[in-house]
């Protein structure tokens, strides 16, 4: 039966392309080449996060370049514009790794704002650092226009001595060389081959842990997000990506009908069955918060409790991204957590087919000739790895991460630390001990301000051998690197007065992963006299992005938003 239903292609766009008092509009139109039929079609969004300030994005104009095309293959009008990035990799450890989060809003900002003030009809967003991809689909929830996400490809390994490597294992190098485990020139040789070209960092990081979560929430295409940015197969999936958007613009799929509390569980189910990032859990309360939908911090640790950590992957596993691919990518782990009864197969994706449907012809179980993807009944851990724990020292929540470990309790002496760098220097310096617990704190929200990822403290401690035996608490950041003993989140954060500000050096501290529990060992009678005491800091920023950002972001338990008012 024929369909009737009339649908025009440029809803928004015809707000200034039609009619007479709209002429100096299509002048303008005209001045790019634009010709009279173009005004009947959608106009579509390419937002270009190409740069060549990293990796991650310096690999992305070909997927623009294959988005425009197939944009215009489908009837569209296709329109660029550019979006930022910060590279986590080389802004780390430095005052520049505060301005990370703060790229996440500046992105949503510009999608939201290109979008809305030219009435785009659809937009294809491109991205590849860590928050590209949350900063991205906030400003597409916001705009809430048909939208489609296209990730930029993950880096393929490099090698040294049989080994594979990446980003991290330069972190790690730089411990393992202070702490006398490895010599001046394989470190130098580490640096040099870690990275063998373009796209985001190898491991189970944030940019693949996000790019994975996307594919499961049905925003971005099946397999995309765990391509690799060199190869073929991830331009073809750009140019298809364009096509299918301008599909989703004819039936109207927006980013809301496809981000919803069900879809959200489903994306959470994926992180931890592929033992992804903590910074998933602030992104994900950012993004829900974008999408207008109920989700909190207690949310993760329900999902956790009842998904198994499924795939060997870095930073505590063996494999890579491109391992993960190979084996199946998440479409295999997300059909098997289908058929465990752990993702809801009715919820709809960009292409229109719900996921059960984009499912239907992946196998039920892993292929049996990798171990990259675990059978269900044999997972990595019984339980999802991002932890939320409570407890006087984080009240509202924190993540832990705790794949890797083979006990996640501790009790041990605080050794604190106001910034960074000191904490990375003591460690460096062979000042940090086994039952040590590190206090990095004034690095949250708006103590940072801007949560910088602690990286380059949590490699150098597993690189010196310590990252099961020293627990490390930070009201910032980890990498998608990260791992060990860590709680990261800790709100609320020292900044405005959280328990954290009121630890002194040697005081105990508990961490216990099976309990749920972060708990500084002291008196509620002299917690009350230190807070009585404290006076806050002075803000470090008082002008400008940084100044902005302080003064705005929510607590990190509220995904550290800007818009929460
Ligand atoms: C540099 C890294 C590893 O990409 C980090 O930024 C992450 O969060 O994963
Ligand atoms: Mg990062």
């Amino acid at each position: 039966m024929a369909d009737t239903k009339v649908i025009r292609l440029n809803p928004r766009s015809k707000n200034i392309t039609e009619g007479k008092s709209r002429a100096p509009n299509r002048s303008m139109y005209y001045a790019m080449g634009y010709e009279e039929g173009d005004f009947k079609k959608p106009m579509v969004g390419v937002a270009n996060g190409h740069s060549t300030i990293t990796p991650c994005n310096s690999g992305l104009q070909k997927l623009a370049d294959a988005a425009i095309a197939g944009i215009e293959e489908a009837g569209g009008n296709a329109q660029v514009f550019g979006t930022p990035t910060i590279s986590d990799g080389m802004a780390m450890g430095t005052e520049g790794m505060k301005y990370s989060l703060v790229s996440r809003e500046v992105i949503a900002d510009c999608v939201e704002t290109c979008v809305q003030g030219q009435w785009m009809d659809g937009v294809v967003v491109i991205g590849g650092c860590d928050k590209n991809m949350p900063g991205g689909l906030m400003g597409m929830l916001r705009a809430n226009v048909p939208a489609i996400y296209v990730y930029g490809g993950t880096i393929l390994p490099g090698h040294y001595k049989g080994k594979d490597l990446n980003i991290v294992s330069v972190f790690e190098a730089v411990g393992e060389n202070a702490a006398g485990r490895m010599t001046d020139e394989d470190l130098l040789q580490i640096e040099r081959r870690a990275i063998p070209g373009t796209g985001s960092c190898g491991g189970m990081y944030t940019a693949n842990t996000m790019s994975s979560a996307f594919e499961a929430l049905g925003i971005s295409l099946p397999y995309s997000s765990t391509m690799a940015n060199p190869h073929d197969e991830k331009v073809n999936s750009a140019r298809e990506s364009a096509r299918v958007l301008v599909e989703a613009i004819k039936r109207d799929i927006k980013p809301r009908d496809i981000v919803t509390h069900r879809s959200i569980e489903n994306a959470v189910a994926v992180i931890m069955a592929i033992g992804g990032s903590t910074n998933a859990v602030l992104h994900f309360l950012a993004i829900a918060h974008a999408a207008g939908v109920e989700w909190t911090i207690d949310d993760f640790e329900r999902v956790r409790q009842k998904t198994p950590v499924l795939c060997d992957l870095k930073p505590s596993g063996q494999y890579l991204a491109v391992d993960l691919h190979r084996a199946g990518g998440i479409p295999q782990v997300m059909k098997m957590l289908l058929v465990a009864g752990l993702l809801h197969g009715d919820c709809i994706t960009i292409t229109g087919q719900t996921i059960a449907e984009v499912l239907k012809d992946v196998p039920d179980a892993p292929r049996a000739d990798q171990d990259v993807i675990r059978p269900i009944g044999n997972p990595m851990y019984r339980q999802g790895h991002l932890a939320i724990l409570k407890g006087n020292l984080s009240p509202e929540g924190c993540v832990a991460k705790i794949t890797g470990l083979k006990n996640p309790v501790m009790t041990g002496p605080a050794r604190v630390f106001d910034d960074e760098q000191s904490a990375l220097a003591a460690i460096l310096a062979g000042k940090i001990v086994a039952g040590d617990v590190m206090v990095l704190r004034y690095l949250g929200p708006k103590g940072g301000p801007g949560m910088p990822e602690m990286l380059a403290p949590t490699g150098a401690l597993i690189g010196a051998g310590l990252g099961e035996s020293v627990g490390l608490i930070t009201d910032g950041r980890f990498s998608g690197g990260t791992w060990g003993m860590v709680v990261g989140h800790v709100a609320p954060e020292a900044a405005v007065g959280g328990t954290i500000a009121f630890i002194h050096e040697g005081d105990s501290i508990t961490i216990d992963s099976r309990q749920l529990k972060l708990e500084l060992n002291v008196s509620e009678a002299e917690i009350a006299k230190r807070r009585a005491a404290w006076t806050a800091p002075k803000p470090r920023y008082t002008r400008g992005v940084q100044a902005k950002f302080a003064f705005n972001a929510s607590t990190a338990s509220k995904g550290a938003v800007l818009d929460n008012f």
